[in-house]
């Protein structure tokens, strides 16, 4: 079973990482307060990282227990552990590195050990970290499960309808797999990891927050029926919530915004 989309607007961006965070950390709260720990799974991109640094400047963040907090990753570029490019590094830099964080419950995605002579040999790397982050996403499952249940898979969306390293009509969209390797990606760098939908759906909560007009016409056409191969973002549902939180600008192609 999963939540139909709820879209929820917002006056503009900087509004908009401020409400994501207070929103993100009552839910932390709330999973710890029902099941003694949390878990989150980060997203890059202009506002994910936004929110981050919200989070950061909140001024109830410590009302969570940042040492019972699960942090797994939505994707990763897959570029030098020390890349500014790196989600990871982003993340760390805006939050992480300032929290009381348990760093045996951060739980990056893998990077090249060496560089790679081209972009097929850095795939071949690629997916044998995809495997890898499967593995660990088993290891903190439920026995008889392969997945954790996250309790927010936190999601930016690309102005061509990608969530995630999940791209039109590009095969990850369609994959089985819990975590996939993508070569070719449009947007670089061209080789990235990334979790699937699949994996995505096995959430409580999955929100997308997207905020500016270059995004609009994808989320018009999210809300008007799109499947996921045109518009990825569409397969990203919850098990018992999906929110589209936006900007007004973001939500200024909706038949409701007119
Ligand atoms: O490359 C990526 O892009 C998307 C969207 O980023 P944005 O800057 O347009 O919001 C992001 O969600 C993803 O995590 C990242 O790897």
């Amino acid at each position: 079973m999963t939540a139909e989309p709820l879209l929820v607007p917002h006056p503009d961006a900087g509004v908009l990482a401020r409400a994501v965070a207070a929103r993100l950390i009552t839910a932390l709260v709330d999973g710890q307060a029902e099941r003694g720990e949390a878990s989150v799974v980060l997203t890059g991109g202009g506002i994910g990282i936004a929110l981050l640094r919200a989070v950061r400047t909140s001024p109830a963040f410590d009302v969570v227990d940042w040492s019972r907090v699960d942090v797994w990753w939505g994707d990763e570029r897959f570029v030098a552990a020390d890349s500014p490019d790196r989600n990871e590094r982003q993340a760390r830099e805006a939050l992480l590195d300032h929290l009381p964080v348990d760093p045996a419950r951060i739980f990056p995605m893998g990077h090249p050990r060496e560089p790679a002579a081209d972009d097929a040999a850095a795939l071949k790397a690629a997916t044998v970290a995809a495997a890898q982050y499967a593995e660990l996403l088993a290891s903190r499952a439920a026995p008889g499960t392969n997945l954790p249940v996250f309790d927010v898979v936190l999601l930016g969306l690309g102005p061509d309808g990608h969530v995630a390293s999940l791209f039109p009509n590009l095969p990850g969209v369609m994959s089985t797999e819990a975590v996939v390797a993508v070569g070719n990606s449009p947007k670089p760098p061209p080789v990235r990891i990334s979790l699937t939908l699949a994996t995505i759906q096995s959430a409580r909560q999955v929100w997308v927050i997207v905020a500016g007009e270059e995004k609009a016409q994808a989320v018009a056409a999210a809300f008007a029926g799109a499947g996921p191969i045109e518009v990825p973002a569409t397969g990203a549902v919850g098990r018992e919530r999906t929110l589209w939180l936006a900007d007004r600008a973001a939500a200024s192609r909706l038949p409701t915004a007119r």
